[in-house]
């Protein structure tokens, strides 16, 4: 499948000062990362609290700066745009975040909220601008009438939608939804993700979809990559990762959702903490929580193996 998104050897490094008496130390939120993401495919990115997939989904949209490494759209290099060539881009990326709450001018209509990007983006006349927030609003299953109301008169689920509205108004290719379902009711969660499946595939979207629940990706995703600490730990097809998962780190994420129950069981992984990014071990970054970690583990970063066609995972015991 073509790609629409390529990433090689991306990198994003933070610097943190603990005091002002401190030295600046680094956080690695990405290190080294290289992908492709298919055109049309629901790319799914997990991992625990901190693992670095915010980041990687603003790297993307140039929301921030790459430390270094290369983001092609469409074949086209757009790691070095500035501001004025990425407009294009900017119009054909969007990003939907997770909470509807704050997400939304509480002072504004909806109408304006919606159709922001519109005067932004298109010269286009005021009655066309209308025609096109209240096609998009149907879309996303509200009505022409809440165009006039304020973000207040609506539910978590509804601000959601309006969010997707915003985003899709605008005609992107791709959308990055950061945790677009997790501040909802589990009953509006799968109604939303019912629509984002739907609308992925009559308005020939691709997603790169950022989520901590396995479950979620489990329903939604053509494709997983999961991060640990800044780092792809396994990658491949959704079916590949849920019934012929690799990594340890895969394994223990898999197991703590009872609900999917294709993932291969081994023994429980210790819940210790994730270290901290100030600090990361080592040697593979996952060692000391491994239980199937090899003396090995401690000393050498493993390298990306591709186990089968499109799957890789980066461990020792299949090197
Ligand atoms: N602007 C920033 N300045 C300093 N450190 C940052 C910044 N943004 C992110 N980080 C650090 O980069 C690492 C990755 O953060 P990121 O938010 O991308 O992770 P995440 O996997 O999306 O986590 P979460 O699920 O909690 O949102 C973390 O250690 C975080 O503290």
């Amino acid at each position: 499948m073509e790609a629409i998104v390529t990433i090689e050897n991306l990198r994003k490094y933070f610097d943190i000062k603990k005091s002002i008496f401190s030295k600046p130390r680094k956080v690695k939120a990405i290190n080294d990362i290289s992908l492709n993401i298919p055109r049309g495919s629901i790319f799914s990115v997990v991992g625990e609290s901190g693992s670095g997939k915010s980041t990687l989904g603003r790297l993307i949209l140039k929301l921030i700066e790459p430390t270094s490494g290369k983001i092609c759209f469409e074949g086209e290099d757009i790691t070095d745009l500035g501001s004025k060539d990425l407009i294009k881009y900017r119009r054909e990326m969007q990003i939907v975040q997770q909470d509807p709450y704050n997400s939304l001018h509480p002072r504004k209509l909806i109408k304006d909220i919606v159709g922001e990007g519109l005067k932004i983006h298109y010269k286009l006349p005021s009655d066309e601008i209308y025609v096109r927030i209240k096609e998009i609003l149907e879309r996303v299953g509200l009505r022409e009438e809440h165009m006039f109301r304020y973000p207040h008169e609506f539910s978590g689920g509804q601000r959601q939608r309006i969010a997707m509205a915003r985003a899709l108004v605008l005609r992107p290719k791709f959308l990055v939804l950061d945790e677009p379902t997790s501040a909802l009711d589990v009953s509006v969660q799968a109604r939303t993700l019912a629509l984002l499946k739907e609308l992925k595939e009559s308005l020939e979207l691709t997603y790169l979809f950022i989520t901590h629940n396995l479950a979620v990706v489990d329903y939604i995703a053509t494709h997983v990559t999961v991060m640990y600490l800044g780092k792809i730990m396994e990658l491949g097809s959704k079916d590949e990762i849920f019934s012929n998962q690799k990594h340890p780190y895969t394994m223990s994420l898999l197991e703590a959702i009872p609900s999917v129950g294709r993932g291969k069981r081994i023994r429980k992984i210790p819940r210790g903490e994730i270290p901290s990014p100030l600090d990361p071990p080592k040697g593979c970054l996952f060692h000391t929580r491994c239980v199937q970690a090899m003396d090995i583990c401690s000393k050498e970063e493993p390298d990306e193996i591709e186990i089968s066609k499109g799957h890789l995972c980066r461990c020792h015991l299949y090197s």
